[in-house]
């Protein structure tokens, strides 16, 4: 009902709870170890204290700014995150579509659920597509050749996943990696066995490579 739409991140939270399993709820939420990490930037967030100028003339305020020159109503951008089929049906379409819907700049996954083309033609917008660098170089190769055939406008590298963190809600669930649709016929998600615990800590030992350096 449109009373009780949510007003803050946290109310956004407690419905998720509700609508996710146990499963797919602990993968967004959680972090590695104890945690004490993902704790800490939280309270980071509240740490942040705004000093408000006073008489200031408000009337007007303009936010836009640009990235990589490409112009922007605010410099919120939607970060790369995995697999959105888990909370909504249409996946990463949806998002697509409410990030385009405001303008915003929108990183696509290399491990969203739907395929980088069915991203790219289900809305017109400024895209940029996120990879992390595989053991086989021709996987990371291919994705940004259809990355880029598909109008995305960069490349973001992420680096901070040599080895998956040691997130133990995922180890005690056995959590099962969801599709990765844009990597059939590039790698196998065959024989991701949770014998051993998560799959997805299975899978980022199989596939990326921890070499990967300055160098
Ligand atoms: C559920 C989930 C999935 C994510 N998947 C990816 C991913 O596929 N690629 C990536 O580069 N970062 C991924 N991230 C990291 C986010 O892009 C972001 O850097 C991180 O959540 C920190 O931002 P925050 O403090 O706003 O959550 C993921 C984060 C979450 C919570």
């Amino acid at each position: 009902m449109e009373n009780n739409l949510p007003v803050n991140v946290r109310e956004y939270q407690e419905l998720a709870k509700k609508a996710l399993s146990k499963m797919h709820y602990d993968y967004i939420n959680g972090g590695a170890e104890d945690e004490h990490t993902l704790r800490d930037n939280i309270a980071a967030y509240g740490r942040i204290l705004l000093r408000p100028r006073v008489l200031v003339d408000v009337s007007n305020i303009d936010m836009s700014t640009s990235l990589l020159g490409y112009n922007m109503p605010s410099p919120i951008i939607v970060a790369p995150t995995g697999s959105h089929k888990v909370a909504n049906p249409e996946g990463e379409v949806a998002t697509a579509k409410a990030a385009a819907s405001c303008n915003s700049l929108m990183v696509l996954s290399f491990s969203s659920n739907c395929r980088i083309e069915e991203v790219a033609a289900s809305c017109d917008a400024i895209r940029f597509y996120q990879l992390y660098v595989f053991k086989k170089r021709a996987v990371s190769a291919t994705l940004v050749r259809r990355a880029e055939s598909s109008g995305f406008k960069a490349i973001v590298l992420t680096v901070d996943n040599p080895m998956l963190g040691r997130r133990e809600r995922d180890i005690r669930n056995k959590m099962v990696a969801p599709d990765k649709p844009n990597l059939e016929g590039l790698i196998s998600l065959e024989n991701l066995d949770t014998t051993d615990g998560s799959q997805l800590a299975k899978y980022v030992r199989d596939t990326m490579d921890p070499s990967l350096s300055w160098k």
